[in-house]
């Protein structure tokens, strides 16, 4: 293929061989293309869109002399050369049994979506990039990563562009301030959540969705249960696939790659997704985890912290401590430095010292300077990590951690869920998360961070405790399960899925919200009677009444909110109804459909701004009666309605009576805009007495 790529602010025009090679434009470029086009046609492949894809590239040269027999091999797997000797310098020269057993289903090669489980550091990412490869380099479509956190995109992105760059593909990075636009010449796209459901609702408008994108991998596939972001999540999912079993194009399919911690229900994830299961339960480097309870320990070190991280310290192990709060993290990298200022400084090598020094001077160049506490804690190779630090200074100290040059961080619990830092031995210090209990979940990411791969023969965990109630509950913690995964796909969430697969043009008729919708929802496998229907082409028949029901009241508020409209007379004609799936297309429904239920549904105007906005039905219903309020009469007299029209939407409920000390010291003119947009004396005296 060629491809146009920009190469230090310019545009290079490269063409990638067959076999991955990456050639500049010119005559070894245009050789090479002439004869892979010739060997093509030769092979009945043909550069027109509908025949140009290579089924099983094994057969096909340069693959098919390198492939050979060993599926540790990443030959083996079509992987090209040149990504191989990426790969190489990673440290990746074969794969590991799992990784192969994984991968050696024929159906998941040619695209069905597989879901797969196995435990931290066991190398989940290289099977979802082999099964990218094969949809970037012999399909020439697309592909969607979707990460829970910033953090992880940007190791993904850099990772990513590592390995995919030197086969001339393209890796883009959708998080943070980004425009949320996937440009053209990005083959990867790799977003957070909630850009990748925008991205999605464009796509989906654009009607490129199944024409261009062939896998979408999404990683943490398990935190499709938490309340706050898990729907969205499902949401992208039932998007995607709707569309999919919608497009002419369909006959390709949208291949979903789901990676998951062990949850004891996994199965219903690959059958809601029709997807390939595999389970490992193999960890790289084996795992040890106790409870150590507070011993009688110094006045300065009452938990006896000290001695757990003296003892990595002397042997040059790097250890991760996990703080309940921010504070700790800062007081426990503070008395860790001074407790082993000596002992940590023994036998330290001139060069990690000196990079030690490096760090300081890089942290003081920083926008925030140096901060005090790390100035007297990096000496000694201990910091503290948190989110109080700036970007620069994370990545700074990420970095030195990275390469050894610090042996130890404090951390906070965001550490465990985002960068892949990992340490010999982890010290979680308390059974609390800030205010919260520590769950068998935030347990499992924060023990899944010792053991370094290729660097320790263990890992070890250490819970430590200040009671015997607690060490009781730490025992617990360690044989806890993960819960079993349900949809938070409910009440409000649910109504934004209705309105956006409505406005989208996924779902057009109340029959088809109440059979293909319904069918497409977590919900449906988690309640559906055994031995019901599974096909998508079936009508509310053995969807549950619960669901049923949810689904009708969702429908009516959207009504209600003049977000949907049902239009009665408007009965769904074969060409314009919905597409009935599983059978072949133009086919006629296998269920008989009810001409009643039948009747259109679309989004009316205001209905598709919700959705453009991206945010949630309730909040821009109130954005929207703020607009027209301030429609009506605009206050200019001071600048407090335009601070309120412009301050972004949030569900944040304030202390309700410190609020009302503020309101009584407005002036009579803010007074004014305050009662204007809703905030009035009678207002405030419900929420204190409510709150
Ligand atoms: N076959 C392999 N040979 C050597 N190293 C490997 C192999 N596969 C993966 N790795 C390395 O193992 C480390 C962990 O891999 P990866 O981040 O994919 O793990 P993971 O299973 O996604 O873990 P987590 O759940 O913690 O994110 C990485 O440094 C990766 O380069």
């Amino acid at each position: 293929m060629w491809r146009s790529r920009m190469v230090d602010g310019e545009q290079e025009v490269v063409y990638v061989t067959l076999g991955g090679d990456v050639l500049k434009k010119g005559g070894r470029a245009f050789r090479a293309a002439t004869a892979d086009q010739k060997y093509l046609k030769a092979q009945g492949i043909s550069s027109r869109p509908a025949n140009s894809s290579i089924e099983v590239p094994e057969e096909i040269e340069p693959y098919a002399s390198r492939c050979g027999e060993d599926a540790l091999e990443l030959a083996y797997w079509c992987v090209p050369e040149s990504v191989e000797a990426c790969y190489r310098d990673a440290g990746i020269r074969r794969l590991r049994q799992w990784q192969a057993d994984c991968l050696s289903s024929p159906e998941v090669l040619s695209g069905k979506s597989l879901i797969y489980v196995a435990p931290t550091s066991a190398g989940k990412s290289l099977v979802s990039e082999v099964l990218m490869l094969r949809q970037l380099l012999f399909r020439g479509r697309r592909a969607l990563v979707i990460l829970p956190y910033v953090s992880i995109c940007e190791e993904r992105v850099s990772q990513l562009r590592g390995s995919f760059g030197a086969c001339g593909l393209r890796v883009e990075g959708l998080y943070s301030s980004s425009d949320g636009k996937w440009h053209t010449g990005a083959d990867v796209a790799v977003c957070t959540i909630e850009k990748a459901s925008a991205l999605l609702n464009r796509l989906l408008e654009d009607d490129s969705l199944l024409r261009d994108v062939g896998v979408v991998v999404v990683d943490e596939m398990h935190l499709l249960g938490e309340e706050h972001r898990g729907y969205l999540l499902e949401l992208i999912l039932i998007k995607a696939r709707l569309s999919a079993n919608m497009s002419a194009a369909s006959a390709q399919g949208l291949q979903i790659i789901g990676l998951s911690a062990t949850i004891p229900n996994v199965q219903l994830l690959a059958d809601w997704l029709d997807a390939k299961l595999y389970v490992c339960h193999e960890r790289p480097v084996p795992l040890t985890m106790s409870v150590a309870s507070k011993k009688a320990q110094t006045p300065r070190d009452p938990d006896g912290l000290v001695p757990l991280v003296e003892e990595c310290a002397r042997a040059g192990q790097s250890v991760l401590i996990f703080c309940a709060t921010k504070d700790w993290c800062e007081k426990a990298a503070t008395l860790l430095a001074e407790e082993l200022w000596e002992k940590c400084r023994e036998g330290v090598m001139d060069e990690v010292r000196a990079s030690r020094i490096r760090l300081l001077e890089e942290l003081k160049q920083a926008p925030a300077g140096l901060c005090p506490i790390l100035a007297n804690t990096v000496p000694s190779g201990l910091a503290y990590h948190h989110a109080g630090l700036t970007v620069e200074e994370r990545h700074l100290l990420e970095a030195a951690y990275r390469k050894g040059v610090l042996c130890c961080l404090c951390a906070t619990s965001t550490l465990a869920a985002g960068v892949n830092l990992p340490a010999r031995r982890v010290i979680i210090r308390s059974l609390k998360v800030g205010a919260e209990a520590l769950d068998a979940t935030r347990f499992r990411q924060m023990a899944g961070r010792a053991g370094r791969v290729g660097l320790d023969t263990k890992g070890e965990c250490i819970l430590m405790t200040r009671s015997a109630k607690d060490t009781e509950e730490a025992h617990a913690l360690l044989s806890a399960q993960l819960q079993p995964l349900k949809s938070s796909l409910t009440s409000q969430r649910l109504v934004r899925a209705v309105l956006e697969t409505v406005a989208l043009g996924l779902v057009r008729s109340v029959e088809d919200l109440e059979g293909r919708f319904a069918r497409s929802l977590l919900r449906f496998f988690e309640e559906k009677p055994a031995g019901s229907e599974e096909t998508w082409c079936c009508g509310p028949e053995d969807v549950p009444e619960s669901l049923l029901k949810d689904i009708r009241e969702a429908l009516a508020y959207l009504k209600a909110q003049k977000l949907v409209r049902v239009d009665e007379a408007k009965e769904m004609g074969d060409s314009d109804g919905p597409l009935h799936f599983g059978s072949p297309q133009g086919a006629s429904p296998s269920a008989s459909p009810s001409k009643k239920s039948n009747v259109a549904l679309m989004a009316t105007p205001l209905g598709d701004g919700v959705v453009h906005s991206a945010l949630r039905p309730t909040e821009a219903l109130s954005v929207f009666e703020d607009l027209q309020r301030a429609r009506q009469g605009l206050c200019l007299d001071s600048d407090l309605h335009l601070i309120f029209l412009v301050t972004p939407a949030a569900s944040i409920e304030p202390d309700w009576s410190r609020y009302i000390t503020y309101y009584e010291k407005l002036q009579p003119r803010d007074r004014a805009v305050a009662n204007a947009v809703g905030v009035s004396p009678d207002f405030l005296l419900k929420q204190v007495t409510a709150h």
